[in-house]
Formats: structure tokens, C-alpha cells, sequence
């Protein structure tokens, strides 16, 4: 169940005299999910996606809402936050942080694999983005780098066996040479998964979720797209997926010469990265807390298979 703040007609209709969006029509729970409150609103002026923020404090919103307004006034399909007439995208709804962005077209194909077609589509997106975000003015290092790694290993040490401490530790001392901060980057998504990423045919309509976006090195980002998109069930990449998003995304921004040979170090570090957020999420969940836990040994798998140059 991803809806945890219901919202009573009143509520909604007081919310809304700040907006010039018309009367609400309908309001209805969006069961996907698991971070926040969504709905689907219908006003007499269209469909609109309503988002209750149920993790993040009020000032770290700011910076999503200003990234997604200004990546869609760049061209990216992204949830394009509407404004209240004095001109504010965060607003307060039931006590709770919340905004109203625009309602993307479209599914993901999360259950299958991609096409070439999608694949392609989504690496020139991605490039896209980056390209995008490049005069942004905002900065915001990326939250999850090396240090909250190190950090999170640590905190993991006493749960995890002798074995996979080990992976870890060997992992965090051969990415502590590579230095991602010299490759070209900036604005990154950092989790476009599957389910992040809505289809109309094989044409890319919205990209959603940007909660864990931040600065970092572009090839990260590509990297987390390729093990999210083109592992196969035991952790390899797709020998057809993986170099269709890589020439699609060359193709749209041209690699450094310095980038290609950090491709397999940005896989595994990509890898580790969502291995340690499952982990995490699997053994300090806190009571009451709103978190669900997706398989980390998926993960693991992948890593293992990137050291190898697999
Ligand atoms: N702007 C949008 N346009 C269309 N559909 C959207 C939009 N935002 C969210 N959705 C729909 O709502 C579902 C849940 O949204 P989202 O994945 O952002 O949930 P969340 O709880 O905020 O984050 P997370 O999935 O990371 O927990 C999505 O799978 C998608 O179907
Ligand atoms: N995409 C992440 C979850 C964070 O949204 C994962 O699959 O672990």
C-alpha cells in the first residue's frame, strides 16, 4: 500500500485555492510505490499527480522540484511541478511536505526485458539529460558517493558474513583509487531503473523519481542504467542490451577519452552501490518506518559478475 496520508475532500479543496488548476474532480490512491503518498488528481483543467512526501524534510525537496521544472523546460519528459499563484512548487498538505506535478503518458516495461528500440531510446535520453542539467545552477553532491559507502559497509559489518565484508571491504579499497570526481559530469538521476521510466510505444514519455539525483560523473549514471537494464538473470550483462544503450548514449554525448577505460569501474561501483542500499534496507528497517526492502543478493550477483569483467 503506498498511500499512508489520506486526504479528505476539504483538505483538497482548501489546498487548492493556491492553485490555478481548476476544481478537483476526482482523487484517486496510486498503489506503486513506496516512498510516498501518490495520487492521481482530476480537475476540471486535467490529470495531475499529487505527492504527500513521507521521508524527506521539507527543505530537501526544493532542490527536486527545481531540477524537474528546469530538465522539462529543457525538453526532458520529467513531472514538471505546477506552481500556487504566489508562485511556490513545495507546498503543505495534512501537515505533510507536498506538491502537484504534471501526470507523464505512458508504462514502464518493468517485468520484461527492454527492446533495442527502448534501450536506444533511453541511452540517447540519458545523455540528454546530462546534457540538460549542465547550466543548472543549483549543486548537490551526490548524497550516496564514496563516503556514505564506507559508511554504510561499516554499519554493516556485525550483519553480513565473513565472506561478503570481504567483497565489500576489497570493493571500497579498489574504488578508493578511481577518481570518478575528474570524469566529466553533473546532474545525474542516479536511480533510473525500470520502474522509473514510462513508455508510450518504444518512445520514452516520462522519466520519473528523482529523489536520488545529485552531482556526479555522468558515466556513474550510464552505469547504473546498464545493471538496472541489461543484467541478465545471473548477473551478466546482455550481450545485445548493453552495447545498444552504450553507442546510443556515445552517440548523443561523446565520451572523453578518459572514460571508456573507467567504464567496468563505474559497473561495480553502481553495483555497490545498490547492493549496500538493499542491505541497508534489509537490516535497519525501523519500526514504523516506511521502507521496502528489494533483493539485495540480485545485486551481489551483479557486482561479482562486473569484477570479473562480466
Ligand atoms: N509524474 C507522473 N506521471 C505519471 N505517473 C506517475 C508520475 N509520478 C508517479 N507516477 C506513478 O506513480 C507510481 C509511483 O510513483 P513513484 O515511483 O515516484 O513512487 P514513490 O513512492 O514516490 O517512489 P519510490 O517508487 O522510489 O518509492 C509510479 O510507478 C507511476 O506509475
Ligand atoms: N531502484 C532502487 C530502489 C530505490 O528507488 C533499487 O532497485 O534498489
Amino acid at each position: 500500500m503506498s498511500v499512508y496520508t489520506n486526504v479528505s475532500g476539504p483538505e483538497l479543496a482548501r489546498f487548492l485555492q493556491d492553485y490555478d488548476l481548476g476544481k478537483a474532480l476526482a482523487l484517486t490512491g496510486i498503489s506503486a510505490g513506496v516512498e510516498n503518498s501518490n495520487y492521481f488528481l482530476d480537475t476540471d483543467q486535467g490529470r495531475f499527480i499529487l505527492t504527500l512526501f513521507e521521508r524527506l524534510p521539507a527543505d530537501k525537496i526544493p532542490y527536486f522540484l527545481d531540477l524537474t521544472d528546469w530538465l522539462s523546460s529543457q525538453g526532458i519528459p520529467c513531472p514538471r511541478p505546477m506552481h500556487t499563484c504566489s508562485g511556490r512548487s513545495l507546498n503543505t498538505l495534512c501537515g505533510k511536505p507536498a506538491a502537484i506535478v504534471q501526470c507523464l503518458q505512458g508504462q514502464s516495461i518493468e517485468g520484461r526485458a527492454a527492446t533495442l528500440m527502448e534501450i536506444r531510446a533511453l541511452g540517447a535520453l540519458l545523455a540528454k539529460m546530462h546534457k540538460a542539467g549542465e547550466e543548472f545552477p543549483q549543486r548537490h553532491p551526490n548524497p550516496a558517493g564514496f563516503a556514505w559507502m564506507e559508511t554504510t559497509a561499516r554499519h554493516l559489518v556485525p550483519h553480513l558474513d565473513p565472506q561478503d565484508n570481504w567483497i565489500i571491504a576489497d570493493e571500497l579499497a579498489y574504488q578508493s583509487q578511481i577518481h570518478r570526481e575528474t570524469l566529466p559530469g553533473g546532474v545525474i538521476h542516479a536511480d533510473l531503473f525500470p520502474d522509473n521510466v514510462l513508455f508510450t510505444g518504444e518512445q520514452i514519455s516520462g522519466t520519473i523519481d528523482f529523489y536520488y539525483a545529485g552531482d556526479d560523473a555522468w558515466l556513474y549514471d550510464l552505469a547504473v542504467v546498464a545493471n538496472s537494464w541489461c543484467a541478465l538473470p545471473d548477473g551478466k550483462l546482455d550481450p545485445a542490451l548493453s552495447p545498444a544503450l552504450w553507442e546510443a548514449y556515445v552517440a548523443a554525448r561523446p565520451l572523453r577519452v578518459d572514460e571508456a577505460p573507467l567504464w567496468f569501474a563505474m559497473l561495480r561501483v553502481a553495483a555497490l552501490r545498490f547492493w549496500l542500499l538493499r542491505l541497508d534496507a534489509v537490516h535497519f528497517r525501523r519500526p514504523g518506518a516506511i521502507t521496502f526492502c528489494k533483493d539485495p543478493e540480485e545485486y551481489r550477483r551483479i557486482l561479482l559478475q562486473r569484477r570479473q569483467g562480466l
